[in-house]
């Protein structure tokens, strides 16, 4: 949690404003964070100084994994943050491939899952790594990259946190996650909780302990919208320490995850946090 409140309270000190053309508001913005978080102690590092909807952070993943592609398949599982994306924003709204009603085109678990070459095969990337690793293999390029830039325009959204890398080492699974874009007070508040989530799982369905994880930030900002409750209402409040997160044991393999697992099947432990806070929202 210091970590977090560490990379808000440097925005406002150090943040350098920017115009987004696509958003048309400016953000207060700095270049390059590094957070970790301890997967092996859990130590779910999930913002206290507000109340975190994490489950909708995990539904979120969940959708990623399965390969999901519509706004609506993520609101079957309790998401409801794509809803935005795929149906109010006017650029893809006149977009020729979008498909319709709750489209989201070809973004991230698409491409996670059934990623397209110039002749059209599809690569698993997900499931290639989780043979290896459950093999005990890592071939120094176990990459889950949701960044393919020649399929930008069949989108509603380039991916943010767009790339996860696993490695092991010494018998524990350890995961790199890299984003090039943060909006701080909310998607971060989701990222953190994925990183997280996402080694835990994978160290559970490949038999491995899980080591850390390590999240690498490109660019970090506030919009001006948000500056405001940041700054003068949650940067003012003292964190609780961090809770457990705890996710079914019978979760063994990635058809489980493709096949049953629901948001039941994770709970956290000892989860103390202030009250909400709403930040406006940017399409
Ligand atoms: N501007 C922007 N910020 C983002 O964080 C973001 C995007 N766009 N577009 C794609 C996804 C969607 N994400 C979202 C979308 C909405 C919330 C959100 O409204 N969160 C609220 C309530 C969540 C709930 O009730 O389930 C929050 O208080 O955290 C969070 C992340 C993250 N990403
Ligand atoms: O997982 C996510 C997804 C999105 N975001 C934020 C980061 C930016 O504020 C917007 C995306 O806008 P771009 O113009 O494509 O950078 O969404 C996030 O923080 N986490």
């Amino acid at each position: 949690m210091k970590q977090y409140l560490d990379l808000c309270q440097r925005i406002v000190d150090e943040g350098v404003w920017v115009e987004n053309e696509r958003t048309g508001k400016r953000c207060l913005t700095v270049i390059n964070a590094d957070l970790n978080y301890n997967v092996g102690a859990n130590e779910f590092p999930l913002v206290t100084t507000r109340k975190s909807y994490w489950k909708a952070a995990i539904a979120e993943l969940l959708g990623y994994l399965r390969g999901y592609d519509s706004a609506a398949q993520f609101r079957a599982i309790g998401c409801n943050t794509w809803n935005a994306n795929a149906n109010e924003n006017e650029a893809w709204l006149a977009n020729p491939y979008r498909k319709g009603e709750d489209d989201m085109g070809r973004v991230y678990g698409v491409q996670g899952r059934r990623w397209r070459n110039s002749v059209g095969e599809e690569f698993d990337q997900l499931r290639k790594i989780y043979d290896n690793l459950r093999n005990g293999i890592d071939d120094r390029g176990e990459i889950l990259t949701f960044y393919n830039p020649g399929e930008f325009h069949m989108g509603c959204l380039r991916p943010c946190m767009h790339t996860h890398t696993f490695s092991l080492l010494g018998g524990k699974l350890y995961l790199t996650s890299s984003q090039r874009s943060c909006d701080v007070p909310l998607g971060q508040n989701f990222n953190q909780v994925q990183v997280f989530t996402l080694l835990a799982l994978m160290a559970q369905i490949t038999g491995h302990e899980a080591g850390k994880a390590y999240h690498k930030i490109v660019n970090a900002h506030i919009y001006e919208d948000q500056l405001e409750l940041m700054r003068d209402v949650q940067l003012k409040r003292e964190p609780y320490p961090a809770p457990k997160l705890h996710i079914n044991p019978e979760i063994k393999s990635l058809e489980d995850i493709e096949t049953w697992v629901t948001l039941d099947d994770f709970e956290v432990e000892g989860y103390q946090y202030h009250e909400s806070i709403a930040y406006p929202f940017s399409v």
